[in-house]
């Protein structure tokens, strides 16, 4: 069997065409959404990320504020500015680019960020709401995650889901919108004893370790469904995720490629959790 792609490209085009008009409505009615997003020093990669970041606003007719710092910024600064993005009320979503500077506390700058504009949904509000199935912002990259179980048409009930990787960003809110859909989840880490015992029980295998080759073809059942949230670089240099993707593609069912795959829905999810942040003031 060779698995067929779950393409996160092609996903993201559709739903961002949806998010534009949904943008067209609002702005009829007199309403830009509007993102700010705030980088702070030179990492590469995130300069990247916060660049698409922008682009995709533009692209869906959003407004958006790129506001880049020096690295040597002050937590103080930045909390400031935080502050006062708060209570702009052209802005509905802020995110700050992770990782921040060492010197920094992250989960200390993200509790500052108004729970009603933390379109990352990273504030402790919004892991709350997920957990108890409150309305809120869902984190964008297991929200896309869910979307391209989705676009399969995928039914997670009574399924085992098995999510590689507990970070607060990823792993645990994946497993929190998996359980939501009625699947069996475990959650596997660094201590887990036998990873490969637990994979090839797995209906859905997350790998979101950032490690290559965390999955290969000889963990995982035929015929699962494999979502790669990694990010790494192989001795080339190329892009890669944290599945054997050449191996595990000739075991599963479906399969998300990197790049192309659950990275893009990232960016489409921040958007679609920045319109609702604007939906929702304007209903109020
Ligand atoms: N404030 C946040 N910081 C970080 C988040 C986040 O959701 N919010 N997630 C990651 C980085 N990230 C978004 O910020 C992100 C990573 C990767 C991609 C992506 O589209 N990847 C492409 C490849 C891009 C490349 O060529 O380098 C792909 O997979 O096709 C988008 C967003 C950590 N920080």
């Amino acid at each position: 069997m060779t698995a067929q792609l779950i393409d996160g490209n092609a996903l993201s085009r559709q739903l961002r065409t949806e998010v534009s008009e949904r943008v067209s409505a609002l702005k009829a009615k007199g309403l830009t959404p509007g993102l700010a997003v705030i980088l702070v020093g030179e990492n590469p990669a995130s300069q990247v990320y916060v660049r698409n970041k922008v682009k995709a606003c533009e692209d869906t007719g959003m407004h958006s504020v790129l506001e880049k710092y020096d690295a040597s910024m002050s937590e103080a600064e930045l909390l400031a500015r935080v502050e006062a993005l708060n209570s702009d009320p052209t802005i509905h979503g802020i995110l700050v680019q992770l990782p921040l500077p060492a010197h920094m506390d992250a989960q200390k700058v993200i509790e500052a960020i108004s729970p009603a504009k933390d379109v990352d949904g990273f504030h402790i509000a919004s892991a709350g709401a997920l957990m108890t199935g409150m309305a809120g912002f869902w984190p964008c990259t297991p929200y896309g995650c869910m979307k391209m179980l989705e676009s399969i048409g995928y039914d997670l009930k009574g399924k085992h889901a098995v999510v590689i990787g507990r970070s607060n960003i990823v792993g645990k809110p994946m497993a929190l919108m998996l359980l939501q859909q009625n699947a069996t989840v475990t959650i596997c880490h660094s201590a887990t004893p036998d990873l490969k015992a637990m994979t090839l029980q797995a209906d859905v295998i997350v790998a979101a370790v950032g490690k290559r080759n965390v999955l290969t073809a000889d963990m995982v059942k035929p015929g699962a469904v494999v979502l790669d949230v990694g990010m790494n670089r192989n001795e080339a240099g190329k892009l890669c995720g944290d599945v054997d993707f050449d191996g595990v593609k000739e075991v599963a069912s479906w399969i998300t490629p990197v790049p192309g795959g659950v990275g893009p829905m990232t960016i489409t999810m921040l958007m679609v959790n920045t319109l609702e942040s604007a939906e929702r003031a304007l209903a109020v």
